[in-house]
């Protein structure tokens, strides 16, 4: 058998993913490519055409990594690009597992873990989301500033289980998870480019889904202050902050969550990538112009 089945086929046994697993992972696609990125991006939903910015490209499909998930989603490719943009190395995920495929919330952010010992500092979450805050319109990017781990309320959180120090400490704080200097030239740079009318700064939750929320759960959303609603990026971030990552995020507000009883309209997941279609030039300006000023450490 060759190197790489043996590590595929052990990888698949993995019940606890360990820190020497990941290592051996990251080491597995260092191997593969020549570019030794400092930024990861994670493309949401239909958002995958960022990586059409990306030059010089060497790309590994999921499906060909040992113990990576791979996703079963329309919108998410399962590619991972590495490459340029904006004059940086980076590693773009081109689509994301979410735990509403069945993955453990520790598969999901295989990646970002996989990233860190790659030497990636800095990671840039992307996803699709459903509008709660009413002064909003489909097609809005809002830049995240706070998040609700909803779906740790219930339980799911990479983060539990035995502890690795060498990925970080036992109780990682939350509080400053956004990067404040990010987004403020993040906002700098859309109002330049002329999207004043439609940048955003709120609040994003996550439940685990796959359904979409009823009418009373996106009330209780906007009780709480949620300005935008989806099922993934905050178990990257939570793992992401846990190793001492930088994190950036935006979402893209691809439907206007329903907040009256019995109309006849409902989200479905057709809008979510049209709209991201619809925006993804845009996106691909503004992810490059910030990865352009940005200095990587
Ligand atoms: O969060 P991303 O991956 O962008 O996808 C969002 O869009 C899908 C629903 O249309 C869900 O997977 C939701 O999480
Ligand atoms: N949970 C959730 N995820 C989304 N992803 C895109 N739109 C939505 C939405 O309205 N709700």
């Amino acid at each position: 058998m060759s190197n790489e089945a043996v590590l595929r086929e052990y990888m698949n046994t993995r019940t606890q993913v360990t820190y020497d697993d990941i290592d051996l992972v990251a080491k597995y696609i260092l191997e593969k490519v020549k570019c030794r990125p400092k930024l990861g991006i994670i493309c949401g939903s239909g958002l995958g055409k960022l990586a059409d910015s990306v030059e010089n490209k060497e790309i590994i499909p999921y499906s060909e990594i040992p113990g990576f998930p791979v996703s079963t989603v329309p919108g998410h490719e399962g590619k991972l690009v590495f490459g340029t943009l904006g004059g940086k190395n980076v590693i773009l995920m081109q689509g994301r597992s979410h735990c509403y495929e069945g993955y453990p919330a520790q598969k999901t952010t295989l990646p970002v873990r996989v990233m860190h010992l790659m030497g990636v500092k800095t990671l840039f979450v992307t996803n699709a989301a459903g509008g709660i805050n009413r002064n909003y319109n489909i097609g809005d990017i809002m830049i995240i500033k706070d998040h609700v781990n909803l779906a740790g309320f219930a339980g799911v959180n990479p983060l539990v289980g035995p502890n690795d120090t060498r990925f970080g400490p036992r109780f990682p704080p939350m509080s400053r998870a956004y990067d404040l200097n990010i987004r403020q030239l993040a906002l700098r740079l859309a109002k330049g480019m002329g999207f004043g009318d439609f940048i955003r700064e709120g609040v994003y939750s996550m439940m685990v889904g796959p359904n979409f929320e009823t009418v009373t759960e996106c009330r209780l959303l906007q009780i709480v202050g949620v300005d935008a609603t989806g099922m993934s990026t905050v178990p990257e971030v939570l793992v992401a902050k846990h190793c001492g990552m930088t994190v950036f995020g935006m979402s893209l507000i691809t439907n206007m969550v329903i907040m009256e009883y019995d109309v006849e309209n409902t989200a479905n997941h057709e809008e979510v990538l049209e709209t991201g279609e619809r925006r993804s030039k845009d996106l691909q300006k503004l992810v490059t112009a910030i990865v352009q000023e940005l200095e990587l450490n």
